[in-house]
């Protein structure tokens, strides 16, 4: 009897297989994935590392959100946190503990938000300038979860004397992909300072008064030491000279880095930045 029932179970298991592929639960079946998308996955996508023009890094951003359903909130978070990882590895706390993050008005600047907010749990000691607050919920509660965690700001640019003695380093998270100089009157004061000083920078996705396009717009633009991409660099990161640069946000679906040629290099095991 158990033998019959065995043979009747082992028969109906291979109907299901062979004969109704609508039997197979749905997380079973194989997916259907385009041919570019199994390459991602089998790591052999091709050709190398696309830089992005200003426009195709505004379609990404727009198609993470629009068609992805991606939130601000959560890119931003994993972009800020890839920043103060990157950070880390090229500007260990012992030596460069005192951090000035300089936050612009739009998404760049909520990346330096939350990147002191990580570089904080991670034993920094972060001073956040941020001349024109942006009056939208997402940066207030930024704002606020800085003060709460008792991480000082200041209303005034430091001179570049006074960054000298206060600070280690600086986070440059002024001006992101959206960038179109000359740069407005709230913001010349920290560019000169950035221009000027001799502390290292390092620039959240561009640095920070350079064309997204084309790079250092005058001999004086600043130079910082570290850069990291987000997303997908820019086509102006093709001129950066500094020692490091890394890519971060470790959120871009295959699909979408196979529609625009992306070519990312494999990040390393779990890590949410990777050398370039
Ligand atoms: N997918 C993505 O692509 C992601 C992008 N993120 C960040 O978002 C950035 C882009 O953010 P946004 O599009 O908000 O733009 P930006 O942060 O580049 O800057 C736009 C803001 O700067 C102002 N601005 C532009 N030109 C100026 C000038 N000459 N002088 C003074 N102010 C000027 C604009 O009025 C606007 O308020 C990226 O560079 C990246 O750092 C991340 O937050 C998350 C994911
Ligand atoms: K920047």
């Amino acid at each position: 009897m158990s033998l019959l029932y065995r043979r009747l179970g082992a028969s109906l298991r291979g109907f299901s297989r062979t004969i109704h592929p609508l039997l197979v639960p749905e997380n079973r079946q194989k997916p259907r994935a385009p041919a570019e998308t199994k390459r991602f996955y089998a790591g052999k996508a091709m050709g190398g590392l696309k830089y992005l023009n200003q426009k195709e890094a505004i379609d990404v951003d727009q198609e993470l959100f629009n068609e992805y359903k991606f939130s601000v909130d959560q890119l931003m978070e994993l972009a800020g946190l890839s920043c103060a990882h990157a950070v880390t590895k090229c500007f260990p706390v012992e030596k460069h503990p005192r951090i000035l993050v300089c936050c612009g008005p739009g998404n760049n600047g909520g990346d330096g938000l939350v990147a002191a907010r990580h570089l904080a749990l991670m034993g920094y000691t972060p001073t956040i300038y941020y001349p024109k607050p942006t009056a939208k919920a997402l940066f207030e509660n930024l704002s606020h979860q800085c003060r709460r965690m008792e991480i000082p700001s200041v209303a005034e640019c430091p001179s570049v004397e006074e960054a000298a003695s206060d600070f280690d380093l600086i986070l440059d998270a002024l001006f992101g992909f959206s960038f179109k100089p000359p740069v407005r009157a709230d913001f010349v004061a920290v560019v000169e300072l950035m221009q000027q000083t001799k502390l290292p920078i390092a620039s959240v996705d561009i640095p920070s008064g350079w064309d997204v396009e084309k790079g250092k717009v005058t001999e004086c633009d600043l130079e910082p030491a570290l850069l990291i991409s987000l997303t997908a660099p820019k086509l102006c990161a093709r001129q950066f000279r500094g020692e490091h640069h890394y890519l971060g946000g470790r959120f871009v679906p295959p699909a979408l880095q196979c529609k625009y040629d992306l070519n990312l290099p494999p990040y390393p095991g779990n890590e949410l930045c990777v050398k370039l």
